[in-house]
């Protein structure tokens, strides 16, 4: 069966995709990712979304079993990324009569996408719009930057079923079963991490609603323990804390700098330390990486002085950070240079304009291989890594 019910009248159609070899140019899934789709059964009947368009026939496929010989008369449309939206006209080709609906943003972008002719019929919705499809009534609630700017989750008042766009997604086809929180903190801070605030207005709209089921673009269908899901979300999109650690990230090219770090890990661990990452940024996934200095409240960063400026992965790592609203931490540096190590001026000044960052006291430089005095300074840091 191609498809499954959600709900009585609310049917998944969506498809997995294994073939993808990074998602959105940068992820890797080693679970391969899902597209979701859904078609609300009523008076009227509504398609949620498309798919990535190497899924267009599996997924019309699909809907042609879910509809059983009748026609939809919507395809709601709630985000022009083209993982959701690029098959709107291979679907507009098997159901030319379809009213593709969007707000005033979704039909701009959908005109640049797929030129000025595509949807015809077309109906733009107001933010908190309705549409009447018979026992359902969906609203239309605006999530602007969850992640891009035409961006609107719907709510089935009928079914207490949020249609929640990116929101709530995570990496990982449906056929593969693995843990939500890994994959959905993946997701979330590296694709909508730089856009908390957005997040949190969007959840104190959903707070407001009765909502039983929360039905994203990617990942399961979520229908129990939704408060799990919520608390995490709020987490993410507040940077707050999520797990009590230490993260020492580390850039190194002859392994002087990488035995700093390691020092300093086993330290902390003989000292109690709750929890330990230790990452080698050039040799790591800078997804995971990014992911974990968010989970965690404490980060080192120790880097090599390179060419006056800090190692390029460490580079990649501090952009990745900031870029995404990085804040509310503590943070140190381990910096070396054989001539004039500046790596650690470097880091903090890259910090300069993210929120509530507190330095530790200790910075520890080493000049090429380390010594007596780097030793006291690692045992400084941890102990000041290991206090409140
Ligand atoms: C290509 C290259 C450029 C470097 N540039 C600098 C530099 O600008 N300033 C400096 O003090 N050391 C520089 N170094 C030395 C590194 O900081 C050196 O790798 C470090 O002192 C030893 O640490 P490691 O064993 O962790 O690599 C450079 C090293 C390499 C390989």
């Amino acid at each position: 069966m191609a498809f499954r019910k959600v709900t009585d009248s609310i049917l998944y159609v969506g498809v997995n995709d294994h073939e993808v070899d990074l998602f959105e140019g940068q992820y890797v899934v080693p679970n391969g990712m899902a597209y979701n789709s859904y078609v609300i059964l009523d008076d009227k009947i509504a398609v949620m979304d498309t798919v990535d368009i190497h899924f267009a026939q599996e997924w019309l496929n699909n809907i042609a079993e879910a509809l059983d010989g009748k026609k939809p008369t919507y395809l709601v449309v709630q985000h022009m990324e083209p993982d959701h939206s690029a098959s709107i006209a291979e679907f507009l080709k098997v159901y030319p009569d379809a009213i593709v609906v969007g707000n005033a943003k979704t039909f701009v972008m959908m005109q640049q996408f797929f030129g000025a002719d595509v949807a015809p019929n077309r109906e733009v919705v107001a933010n908190k719009g309705t549409l009447e499809l018979g026992s359902h009534t969906l609203t239309f609630v605006f999530a602007p930057m969850v992640h891009w700017p035409e961006v609107m989750v719907t709510y089935d008042a009928a079914d207490k079923v949020l249609f929640s766009a990116d929101g709530f997604g995570k990496f990982g086809a449906l056929d593969v079963e693995e843990d939500w929180d890994c994959e959905a903190r993946r997701y979330y801070i590296g694709i909508v991490g730089k856009y908390g605030a957005q997040v949190q207005a969007l959840l104190k709209v959903a707070a407001t609603l009765d909502i039983q089921i929360i039905c994203p673009l990617h990942g399961p269908v979520l229908t129990e323990n939704l408060g799990h899901y919520i608390e995490k979300y709020d987490i993410w999109s507040s940077y707050k804390v999520e797990s009590e650690g230490v993260m020492i990230a580390y850039a190194s090219v002859y392994g002087n700098t990488k035995k700093a770090a390691e020092k300093l890990a086993e330290t902390l661990k003989a000292k109690g330390c709750p929890k330990v990452v230790l990452r080698d940024l050039a040799r790591s996934d800078m997804s995971e990486n990014i992911e974990d200095a968010f989970r965690y409240g404490k980060l080192v960063l120790a880097s090599i002085t390179y060419n006056g400026d800090v190692f390029p992965f460490m580079h990649a790592f501090l952009h990745g950070l900031t870029e995404r609203s990085y804040q509310n931490r503590t943070l140190g540096v381990i910096e070396n240079g054989t001539w004039a190590p500046t790596a650690g001026r470097i880091i903090k000044s890259a910090f300069e304009k993210s929120k509530n960052i507190t330095w530790l006291d200790t910075t520890v430089t080493i000049k090429s291989a380390m010594n007596a005095a780097n030793d006291a300074q690692i045992e400084a840091m941890a102990d000041e890594l290991m206090k409140g």
